[in-house]
């Protein structure tokens, strides 16, 4: 037997296969745009903490993954027999395909959102808390826009598939391709040609739609976006063009000024582990504290409870005389919001937004805080960037830059708030040594400033130059609280915990009994 060629040629003329692949895009596309959107909403639900949003969500995915959609379209297409008042909708094939596969492909699309989001990694997250950023600001400026590109080939991948399965449709009598193609069949008996054609128009339709879906996945690669860097010309009509702000008088300094910070009988468990035990800490306006020990000691669990990445257990955080953190107590989110605003941090490892250039990242918060006009945002970033160096590469992202570079974009990041106080969690620990010395001596700069810092760091050396007071903490409790130079050189009085220190930061020789 031969096929009939010129048969199957003469149905790429026919109109009626012209209508049933708009019907099949227009079905596909829908389907893919609702399911879509409504799998994203059923990802956040499952994330959620709240267990009725998790709950219904996870039985929702479980069920309509677990339904062969053929059996949801007939059911779908047959509801209004038991449900009249559903047939407006439900009577419609096309509406009734839509409905079934909708609700297929959102539980679908929520499990392809849900590895989206799981991939963006928690610093990102924290540092949108740090720069004061709501929950919905950090899901739509940070996480989505990272997640939707991480999830964009499984997507694209559901568009195809999604394409395919219209076929299904024509159980409900929706015209579409196979069932245009199965009712000339049924006269002719030319099944073969007849479903060579069919297939020739899925084919084409995916493979039209797919390249257009492939060439948006890689313009939304980063990998791809190379901006350069800027020549001295770009940075001197950059640099002319500024806006000036105002010098700023750092908060609360002068006599008679609340501390900057004071941490009240800090306690802190992660489950039964008790990570800090009572700690009290209270930081002047104007000073530079450093803060070391041995590993696990606590340092990071206490920094991160200051700008309230961890909760208090126990203890009052007072900031500028005014309460601002308490454990084991309700808080006052508008206050605490407030508080984190006066904080900035800085992070081990940089949390840069790697969907955004340089001096977006800087941009961003200043931007949705609506700290100043936009000219005076713009203006602000790009003197910060001078400032830690870096205006030439203002247009680069996050992956082309060093780590030093980044961290040093951080710091921007984080002084474009104008915060009162700067905390610095091992700030130049991710780095390579030959790049510690360049986020040192921004840290240095910042210091020379007045700037209210608080360090965690195992830079003994520089700990030792830049602080006003050394803290050393110790299984949760903060052992030693003095000034540099009575480390470098303690008193005949000064006990076994200074020479424990001492000996903690390299300045006399280990012992056979410390250390
Ligand atoms: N999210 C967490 N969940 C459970 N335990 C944690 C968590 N974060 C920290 N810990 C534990 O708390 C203790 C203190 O950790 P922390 O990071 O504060 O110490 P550190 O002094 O900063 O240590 P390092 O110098 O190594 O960074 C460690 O035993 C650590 O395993």
């Amino acid at each position: 037997m031969e096929l009939d060629w010129s048969y199957f040629f003469s149905l790429f003329s026919m109109g009626a296969f012209y209508r049933a692949c708009v019907t099949v895009i227009a079905l596909g596309s829908l389907s893919w745009l609702l399911g879509l959107v409504l799998g994203f909403c059923l990802a956040q639900a499952e994330a959620s903490r709240l267990f009725w949003l998790r709950w219904p969500a996870k039985a929702y995915i479980w069920f309509f993954r677990s339904v062969p959609l053929l059996v949801l379209l007939v059911f779908v297409y047959n509801l209004p027999q038991i449900v009249p008042a559903t047939g407006v909708v439900l009577g419609v094939p096309f509406l009734a395909g839509l409905v079934g596969m909708v609700m297929t492909e959102a539980a679908y699309m929520a499990e392809i959102h849900r590895g989206g989001l799981l991939s963006v990694a928690r610093g990102q997250r924290e540092a949108g808390h740090a720069l004061g950023l709501g929950w919905f600001a950090t899901q739509t400026r940070i996480v989505l826009p990272q997640a939707f590109r991480i999830a964009l080939p499984s997507l694209i991948n559901e568009f195809v598939t999604i394409i395919k399965l219209t076929s299904l449709v024509s159980v409900i009598s929706l015209p579409e391709l196979l069932l245009t193609g199965q009712r000339l069949y049924t006269q002719n008996f030319l099944i073969l040609e007849t479903l060579l054609a069919v297939a020739v128009y899925y084919v084409v339709i995916v493979t039209v739609f797919g390249a257009g879906l492939n060439a948006l996945e890689r313009r939304l690669d980063l990998q791809r976006r190379k901006p350069g860097t800027l020549d001295d010309g770009a940075q001197a009509a950059l640099r002319a063009g500024l806006w000036v702000a105002p010098a700023a008088t750092p908060a609360g300094k002068g006599t008679g000024a609340p501390p900057a910070l004071q941490l009240q009988n800090i306690h802190k468990a992660y489950g039964t582990h008790q990570v800090l035990k009572g700690v009290d800490l209270t930081v002047q306006a104007g000073d530079v504290i450093s803060i070391i020990g041995p590993s696990g000691s606590g340092k990071t669990s206490l920094i991160r409870t200051v700008n309230a990445l961890e909760s208090l257990d126990q203890g009052e955080i007072v900031l500028f005389g005014e309460s601002y953190l308490q454990g084991a107590a309700p808080q006052d989110a508008a206050r605490v919001r407030q508080g984190i605003r006066r904080i900035g941090m800085v992070f081990q490892g940089f949390n840069l937004f790697p969907h955004l250039t340089v001096l977006q990242n800087i941009l961003l918060a200043p931007g949705l805080h609506g700290q100043g006009s936009t000219v005076e945002q713009r203006g602000t970033a790009l003197r910060l960037l001078d400032k830690v160096g870096l205006l030439a590469h203002a247009h680069k992202y996050p992956h082309q830059l060093s780590g030093g570079q980044q961290q040093r974009v951080a710091i921007a990041r984080a002084l474009a708030l104008r915060p009162d106080v700067m905390l610095f969690d091992e700030p130049t620990s991710a780095l390579d040594p030959e790049l510690v010395g360049e986020v040192l001596k921004v840290i240095q700069d910042l210091a020379a400033e007045g700037m209210t810092m608080l360090i965690v760091t195992h830079e003994m050396e520089f700990a030792l130059q830049i602080s006003d007071r050394i803290v050393f903490m110790e299984n949760g409790l903060l052992q030693v609280d003095v000034p540099p130079a009575h480390l470098r050189q303690p008193t005949a009085e000064a006990g076994d915990a200074v020479a424990r220190v001492r000996r903690f930061m390299g300045l006399e020789p280990a012992t056979a009994a410390g250390a």
